[in-house]
């Protein structure tokens, strides 16, 4: 039996990463989502433990000191992300799909240390159908999407270093696209 894939999925802040990933564990509910561990306070409606692990800049540090983090980055200049390594590892080690939406910064680490890991870049269908997204999604700031645009520019010419891009145009189609490449099957 081959190893049940690591797919690491990053994308421009409001490209959909999360919205597809929603639907992709609706229709294969046995994939499993890393719940990342970040500095950044909660928003409203957000729980610990759920939509993240919100930690405090010492916890976060110590964390990262102990080896706790399979990979960790500052993310729009203002906030750590990162990835907590001992749930991962479980579920690598029960042969469970697992999927990692971190930054470029992160899969760049998770490819230093994870090759074989699938690494897939969700693109947009447009610069400006991204813009739209972002903008419509409505959960930040003019100030905040600046500056989720220029870390979007920076991620946009990454593109190259991906095994796979994915257009997320309609979500159906973009969940059919990561179902195949993950190798998961009805
Ligand atoms: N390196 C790394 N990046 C992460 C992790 N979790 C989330 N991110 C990235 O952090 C960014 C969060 O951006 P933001 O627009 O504030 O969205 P949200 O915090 O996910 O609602 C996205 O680009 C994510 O890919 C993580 O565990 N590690
Ligand atoms: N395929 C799609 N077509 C149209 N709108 C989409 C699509 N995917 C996501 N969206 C919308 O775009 C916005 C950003 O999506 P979100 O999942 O929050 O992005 P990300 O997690 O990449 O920041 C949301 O309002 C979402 O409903």
């Amino acid at each position: 039996m081959s190893a049940a894939p690591v797919l690491v999925l990053v994308g421009p802040s409001g490209v959909g990463k999360g919205t597809v990933v929603a639907a992709l564990k609706e229709r294969f509910p046995d994939a499993w989502l890393s719940v990342s561990a970040t500095t950044r306070s909660p928003r409203p409606g957000e729980v610990d433990g759920v939509h993240y692990f919100f930690l405090t800049a010492e916890r976060f540090t110590e964390l990262v000191e102990q080896g706790g983090m399979l990979e960790w980055a500052w993310v729009h200049e203002t906030d750590r992300y990162g990835t907590p390594r001992g749930p991962v590892e479980d579920r690598e080690a029960a042969g469970i799909p697992v999927i990692l939406e971190i930054d470029l910064q992160g899969a760049r680490q998770v490819r230093e240390t994870k090759p074989d890991a699938l690494f897939v870049f969700l693109a947009p269908p447009s610069e400006q159908e991204l813009y739209q997204r972002l903008t419509g999604r409505g959960t930040e700031t003019r100030e905040q999407i600046e500056r989720r645009l220029a870390t979007a520019e920076i991620e946009m010419a990454a593109i190259n270093e991906f095994d796979h891009v994915v257009v997320n145009d309609t979500i159906d189609s973009a969940v059919d696209q990561l179902a195949a490449l993950m190798g998961l099957v009805h």
